[in-house]
């Protein structure tokens, strides 16, 4: 239901003056004094002083390298990720440009080694077995109450699928395999056709929706089902495969796989699960970076005369330090990461890919201005907070302008993400249940004071 259908605009006016009075008392009345935080220890963002996470857990599903070991030391070096102990520089150089990847790198994760022919022949067939989503779900649950943000309108489906799963407690490994393989394949239909259904019922386009054909890499299948004509080439699809292969794991640690853990250790179902890991991606810190990273770059652009200007571009990038551009909230988005130091990884790769398309795709100009920011952001940043750790550019950076050289609407960004993390949430789900079995519960430090109760008569 619209907002406007809900309260009468002079209704919702005469809430928002009275609820003035209770952001007043909010406000007023919460502050910890950041000094306790050095004063009790406290590892704020569960990290030490020196940003290394403290230790929750263990996993043998990937392991994030942002420092090598010189003599004992910890020493910033070029980012390195491994899933199952494979790194994934090598999985994407063994696909030779010939195969599709992702499907293998769903089975490595979750079944702890890559697929031979015939497994990964089973295992296509199943997942073609659960990808329909249903004429029944899609109309009942897809079409109804749009979204303009996807990853909610993902969460509201996700939740929905609880009612039509004939087992939805049941949290047996056997039976969190089959769920999570079922969402694995059933996301991007979600992602899509909500996609779909908020083009038509918010901006009023012409509604089309088109199944996933059996057979096809879940990269096709969801350029299939974006575009109106249902074309896309092998090069399209491929850059799509990479960057899905790309996002689908990084360790126990980062936001929304943490989430899974401390979620899936209360002992709850995998839908609730799965809703609270995409509700946590979506933060513009985690995975919405990738959305941010665009539109900043639409502030920036429209901000900045001379994009080969290397002064203007350095004031628009304090400007935002300085929580005076963009979205005030401090933050050049795409750059600085928790684990990597020199690189990550993943957006050395991007970056070769976002350089192809743009040359091909005539955005030479465009790719650049990326390049300068990038070479420029991380030095301010450094010296802006004051901080010795080499800050680069992450995932996210490149992500949005590949994806936008691929034809995929901004809105489908943060969701696309959301659909390559699925294999590694899962992986995680099925590890904490399967190894850790125990309900995660670190300890807040009260710094309040205790005082007495005052009855209602004399307050
Ligand atoms: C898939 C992913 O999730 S990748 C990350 C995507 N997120 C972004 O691109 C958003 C922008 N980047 C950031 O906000 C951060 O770099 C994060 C959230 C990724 C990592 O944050 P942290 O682990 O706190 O980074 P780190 O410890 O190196 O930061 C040190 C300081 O530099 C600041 N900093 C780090 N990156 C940035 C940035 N891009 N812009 C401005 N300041 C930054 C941090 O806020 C922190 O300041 P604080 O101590 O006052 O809190
Ligand atoms: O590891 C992190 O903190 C964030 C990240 O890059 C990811 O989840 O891909």
């Amino acid at each position: 239901m619209e907002k406007h259908e809900m309260m009468s605009l002079e209704d919702s006016r005469q809430l928002r003056d009275k609820m003035r009075f209770f952001e007043h008392e909010l406000l007023g009345n919460h502050h910890i004094d950041p000094n306790l935080y050095v004063e009790y220890d406290v590892k704020r963002g569960l990290r030490d002083s020196a940003g290394k996470g403290v230790l929750t857990g263990l996993t043998e599903i990937s392991d994030v390298n942002g420092y090598k070991l010189v003599n004992g030391r910890r020493i910033p070096a070029d980012g390195q990720l491994f899933y199952q102990g494979i790194n994934v520089q090598d999985i994407i150089n063994g696909l030779n440009g010939r195969r599709y990847g992702f499907e293998e790198v769903i089975y490595l994760l979750i079944f702890g080694k890559l697929p031979n022919r015939d497994e990964l022949a089973r295992f296509f067939d199943v997942m073609g077995n659960m990808e329909e989503l249903g004429g029944r779900f899609v109309r009942d649950v897809v079409m109804k109450g749009t979204n303009a943000n996807i990853m909610n309108a993902m969460q509201r489906c996700v939740l929905a699928l609880y009612t039509y799963d004939d087992n939805p407690e049941d949290i047996s490994p056997e039976n969190v395999l089959r769920q999570s393989l079922e969402l694995i394949a059933k996301l991007p239909e979600i992602a899509v056709y909500s996609y779909h259904a908020y083009r038509h019922f918010r901006k009023d386009e012409t509604l089309f929706i088109r199944n996933p054909q059996r057979g096809l890499s879940l990269a096709e299948n969801i350029l299939l089902m974006l575009r109106p004509n249902g074309q896309y080439t092998e090069l399209e699809a491929k850059v799509l495969d990479i960057a899905l292969i790309l996002h689908a794991e990084h360790g126990g640690g980062n936001n929304s796989t943490f989430t899974t853990h401390v979620v899936t250790s209360s002992g709850t179902d995998t839908y609730s699960s799965t809703a609270a890991s995409i509700g946590s991606l979506k933060g513009p810190r985690h995975g919405g970076a990738n959305l941010k990273v665009q539109n900043m770059f639409a502030d920036l652009k429209a901000h900045v005369q001379d994009w080969e200007n290397e002064d203007e571009l350095v004031d628009y990038l304090q400007k935002i330090l300085n929580k005076e551009a963009f979205d005030h909230a401090g933050l050049i988005y795409g750059m600085g990461h928790a684990v990597y130091t020199l690189s990550d990884p993943r957006e050395v790769i991007l970056k070769r890919f976002a350089k192809a398309l743009a040359d091909e795709k005539g955005m030479t100009e465009e790719f650049e201005l990326y390049n300068r920011v990038e070479g420029l952001a991380g030095k301010l940043i450094m010296e802006h907070r004051k901080i010795f750790k080499n800050v680069c550019a992450n995932v996210d950076f490149y992500s949005g302008f590949v994806y936008s050289m691929l034809g995929i609407p901004q809105e489908l960004f943060t969701p696309i993400f959301a659909i390559a993390r699925m294999p590694g949430w899962s992986a995680h789900r099925l590890e904490e249940l399967i190894s850790a079995n125990k309900i995660i519960r670190p300890a807040y430090k009260y710094v309040g004071e205790h005082t007495d109760f005052i009855p209602f008569e004399e307050r």
